[in-house]
């Protein structure tokens, strides 16, 4: 058995999980500007929730995972500050917008088309003040922590924390999502009917 005493993964799952409200229907999120923050609108619940491990994706100072959920893009709205949004990296399947002030990310978005997940934003919802978003739900990307300079001697204590607080950890995205992507691949090749 590994010690998970003293293990910190993000400060929206180290004091306990808050537990999503049943009706909650968004929020807003904002920077960590103290003056002139970003402000985004988030118009609907979030939905798969979870902590991320990759390198890409925005934490909080001082925590390994990231947490991140998806919505329709079609809730997101700038409020604003949007001169302030530099998108990360164009390049990327996620354009992560970001405060060129504070350096949070406001919200990730796919511009491809083609890509599965097209139509959904990643956003960061402990941006808000409101509780009641969904709570997450898995742990993503686990192995990456190792790509940001965790010591790969300190996976099975981590790994250990996240089953302890109902994260099962994946070293990719959640079973189901990961069946999302290969079932929009299958389609496109013609492997299963569209
Ligand atoms: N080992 C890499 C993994 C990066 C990665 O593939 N991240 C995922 C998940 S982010 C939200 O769950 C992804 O979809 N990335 C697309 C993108 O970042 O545009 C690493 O750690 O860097
Ligand atoms: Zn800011
Ligand atoms: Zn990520």
């Amino acid at each position: 058995m590994s010690d998970t005493s003293g293990v910190k993964i993000h400060p929206a799952v180290d004091n306990g999980i808050k537990p999503a409200k049943a009706g909650f229907a968004g929020g807003e999120l904002h920077c960590k500007c103290a003056s002139n923050p970003v402000r985004v609108a988030v118009k609907a619940q979030t939905a798969h929730n979870h902590v991320c491990g990759c390198t890409k994706c925005w934490k909080p100072e001082g925590a390994i995972f990231s947490q991140v959920a998806v919505v329709g893009r079609d809730s997101v709205e700038v409020l604003s500050g949007a001169e302030k949004l530099e998108i990360v990296n164009k390049d990327a399947p996620i354009q992560r917008y970001r405060c060129k002030d504070c350096g949070v990310h406001m919200y990730g978005r796919i511009e491809n088309k083609e890509h599965p997940f097209y139509g959904l934003d990643f956003v960061h919802t402990e941006l808000s003040d409101q509780d009641g978003w969904a709570a997450p739900e898995f742990a993503a990307f686990v192995s990456s922590i190792i790509e940001s300079g965790v010591d790969p001697s300190r996976m099975a204590g981590i790994r250990a924390r996240l089953r302890e607080l109902g994260l099962e950890p994946y070293d990719a995205l959640s079973p189901p999502l990961m069946d999302a992507i290969a079932t929009h691949i299958a389609k496109k090749s013609g492997a299963l009917a569209a």
